[in-house]
């Protein structure tokens, strides 16, 4: 038998050589006395077929679908099969028979989630979590060759960073009452007083109360921050990064996002710099397009979608009036109604991906500001101490890489952009 190899290196070989793969059986079907077997591996699909003289004949007709097995036999070019080759089986070795896989083609979403641990060796699944790893390598690869460092967070926190209303709260081992962090902000401003740049990619969790195609409860979170940072400067880190991202899964995923029917021209066209409009420039043109909202209100989903349908790329959205931003955004001194915030929404419906800006750095405009908000002073204490001592201007952003993933593949609903998805309604498997 010729060493096993994968299925993609296979299908590169020419026709009459021996060819040994092993996976799983994606698809298995009987033609007369012949026994078709389609196997799957991480690379891709090939089909062996098996005529009654071939010795593994009675293993490929008894076979199941997503057995685990291992193929032997000669290439032959057939324009029919997957990939425009076949196997011409000699062998077929049962590894483990598989009981009847419950997954069938017209699976509901619902039950796809439900049997989400079986249903991630979808075809689908595997591109997006291939496209997944890209572009969560290429930031590693971004943050670290632009000088960041890697840093972590803790999970069990005191306080909230983007308000109480979604907080989920734990009993902790003494007794008390902790939370699950809703972002590392915080601890990531800490750092920079000696490290500068910082960044960390960790789970963030939101008790949503609202059930809509981009919201996780547990979502990947990539934070960064820096010192001597202000807005412009980290809106040019922002749209280097997201650049350089989809730079890479163009160059690396060309296959999985063809496969999963991707406009890739639509990729093609994110390049720096970004546009950037206003928050009053925002509410002019929806109010112009008949979109009941008024100045301060907060733009939701559908007010995002009617945005993003003006841009071919990713943009900045900035200047968020106070009241929709929390407390911790610097207000503008040119114009103290408004924030030096800004989001980046991502084209073709999808919406805020990034949501950032310049923190108040002065301690006294910080206090005054968390006691306007209703908040108490005191729960922020060591976030204080950040301004007590050698306090900078600095900037930073929180990247949903979920929903980056979501709008890289094309995908229509957030929980196809992670293996194993939580939310409102969903902490199974
Ligand atoms: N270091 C920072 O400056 C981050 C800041 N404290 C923060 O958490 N901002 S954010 O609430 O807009 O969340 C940031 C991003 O996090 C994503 N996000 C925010 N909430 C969710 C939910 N519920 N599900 C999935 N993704 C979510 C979304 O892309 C947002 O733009
Ligand atoms: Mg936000």
């Amino acid at each position: 038998m010729s060493q096993v190899i994968p299925v993609r290196e296979a299908l590169k070989l020419s026709q009459g050589e021996e060819v040994t793969v092993r996976g799983w059986v994606y698809r298995r079907r009987d033609l007369g006395d012949k026994a078709f077997v389609v196997v799957r591996d991480s690379t891709g699909i090939i089909q062996a077929v098996f005529s009654p003289s071939a010795r593994g004949h009675d293993a490929a007709r008894r076979v199941t679908v997503e057995s685990s097995v291992i193929v032997s036999g000669r290439l032959r070019d057939d324009p029919r099969a997957p990939g425009g080759k076949e196997i011409q089986g000699e062998n077929l070795e049962i590894v483990s028979l598989a009981d009847n896989f419950p997954i069938r083609r017209d699976a509901s979403r619902e039950f796809l989630l439900e049997v989400r641990h079986l249903a991630v060796r979808s075809r689908k699944l595997t591109a997006v979590l291939k496209i997944r790893d890209t572009a969560f390598a290429a930031l590693h690869e971004w943050f670290r060759t632009n000088g960041y460092y890697e840093v972590q967070a803790p999970m069990f926190v005191s306080a909230a960073v983007e308000g109480g209303a979604t907080l989920f709260p734990v009993k902790y081992v003494d007794g008390s009452t902790v939370y699950l962090t809703q972002s590392s902000q915080f601890y990531l401003e800490a750092l920079i007083f000696s490290l500068e740049k910082v960044y960390t990619v960790a789970p963030s969790f939101r008790a949503e109360k609202s059930r809509t195609r981009r919201h996780l409860t547990e979502y990947w979170h990539a934070e960064a921050e820096a010192a001597w940072m202000g807005l412009e400067g980290i809106l040019k880190v922002e749209e280097e990064l997201i650049s350089h991202i989809v730079r890479r899964v163009l160059e690396k995923n060309h296959d999985e996002l063809t496969f999963l029917g991707r406009d890739l021209s639509r990729l093609k066209l994110v390049e720096p710099p970004f546009p950037r409009i206003s928050y009053d420039k925002a509410i002019e043109i929806l109010q112009n397009k008949g979109v009941g909202i008024k100045w301060g209100d907060d733009l939701g989903a559908d007010e995002e979608r009617v945005l993003t349908m003006e841009f071919d790329k990713p943009f900045f959205l900035y200047g968020f009036p106070e009241s929709v931003k929390a407390f911790y955004h610097k207000n503008d001194p040119s114009r103290p109604s408004v924030t030096l915030s800004a989001d980046l929404l991502a084209p073709e419906g999808y919406g805020e991906i990034i949501g950032g800006g310049e923190r108040i750095d002065k301690l006294e405009e910080l206090v005054e500001k968390i006691k306007r908000f209703g908040l108490n002073p005191s729960d922020y204490e060591w976030y204080l101490d950040l301004r007590r001592y050698g306090s900078v201007p600095h900037a930073g952003f929180g990247l949903g890489m979920d929903r980056l993933v979501m709008w890289i593949a094309g995908l229509d609903h957030i929980v196809d952009s992670l293996p194993f998805p939580r939310t409102t309604s969903r902490t199974y498997p």
